[in-house]
């Protein structure tokens, strides 16, 4: 559980609850799934939100994901806070009406449970990042945004320590999470087109939109045009001015390589970014802003998720 003062957060089991509990209150706009289970054996489940939920129809799709590392709890509620209101506000709000009715928006509240649950056992934070997944030598967990399988390994941005924070894997997709998270935007694939148009993964911290690639500093590169990087950049820095945050391209920060944009790109050229949430630095807040923080810190993405949605098309 969260160490006292943080309730606000939740625990796995709350999200499972919260989410059935936005599906019994809008049966007619939501359908829960899960995209694959955790090395541990937890279901990571994924909800739909959506006119006709049941149907898959002829929509955009536009993906969250949220919680690949397991220390950044703030993002599992940005990914709830999405689900709230794309829920509460149908019916009433006719923006969010006018999304739900004319796109999918696809929900992973958590990708990495195994190590969220892990980060707080015991009550207190252990400052976690990885999965559980244990390694040869006896070490345990790999960084679930280097193990994805564009260009995984290719430049350094990773390390190949299996103790190191920022293990890559033995092998690309040698993670169960990041198996899930790919065969199912691989499944979004129909009749040859992907129908996820557009993605965020969120991160916590440094308060910043990135796009990608992470591998490269380059902008026009293999498996990207500079038109292509030119469009990623301007919707990017237009959800920068929304929130606040500095806009970037993800090498910006360091070199990575087998992160989820660049998979998200260089597979099927999704609209991805990351978004590193509050604070813009460690101190006392850092991975664990007190849970007061949680619905300023949410709601202040409210504009940029909406301008994802409205070039989603
Ligand atoms: C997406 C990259 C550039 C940033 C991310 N930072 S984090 N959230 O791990 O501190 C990471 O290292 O995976
Ligand atoms: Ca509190
Ligand atoms: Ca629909
Ligand atoms: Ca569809
Ligand atoms: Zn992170």
């Amino acid at each position: 559980d969260f160490p006292s003062g943080d309730e606000g957060y939740h625990t796995y089991d709350e999200l499972r609850a919260a989410l059935r509990a936005a599906v019994s209150a809008h049966p007619g706009i939501t359908s829960l799934s899960s995209i694959g289970d955790t090395y541990e054996g937890r279901e990571i489940p994924v909800i739909r939100i959506s006119d006709n939920a049941a149907t898959d129809e002829d929509e955009p799709e536009v993906l969250f994901t949220c919680n690949l590392h397991a220390r950044e709890h703030l993002t599992t509620e940005m990914c709830l806070h999405i689900v709230d209101r794309f829920t509460a506000g149908y019916g009433s709000d006719e923006k969010i009406t006018g999304f739900v009715d004319s796109r999918e928006i696809l929900v992973v509240p958590s990708l990495n449970p195994d190590g969220a649950e892990y980060d707080i056992s015991g009550g207190w934070y252990r400052g976690w990042r990885k999965n559980r997944q244990p390694n040869a030598g006896g070490s345990v967990g790999t960084d679930l945004n280097r193990n994805f399988s564009y260009k995984w390994a290719c430049c350094q941005g990773a390390s190949t320590s299996p103790s190191a924070e920022t293990y890559r894997g033995p092998s690309a997709a040698s993670a169960p999470e990041v198996r899930a998270l790919q065969a199912y935007v691989d499944s979004r694939v129909v009749g040859g087109v992907q129908q996820i148009r557009a993605h965020i993964d969120f991160h916590a911290f440094s308060e910043m939109v990135l796009w990608p690639f992470g591998h490269t500093h380059d902008t026009a590169t293999e498996g990207m045009t500079q038109a292509e990087y030119d469009h990623l950049k301007s919707i990017g820095q237009e959800m920068a001015t929304s929130n606040g945050y500095t806009p970037g391209q993800t090498s910006d920060m360091y070199i990575t390589d087998g992160d989820i944009n660049d998979w998200m790109w260089g597979t099927h050229k999704v609209l991805t970014y990351c978004f590193e949430m509050y604070p813009t630095s460690g101190g006392s807040d850092g991975f664990y802003p007190p849970d007061e923080q949680i619905v300023p810190q949410t709601t202040r993405n409210d504009g940029a998720v909406d301008i994802l949605l409205a070039n989603a098309t």
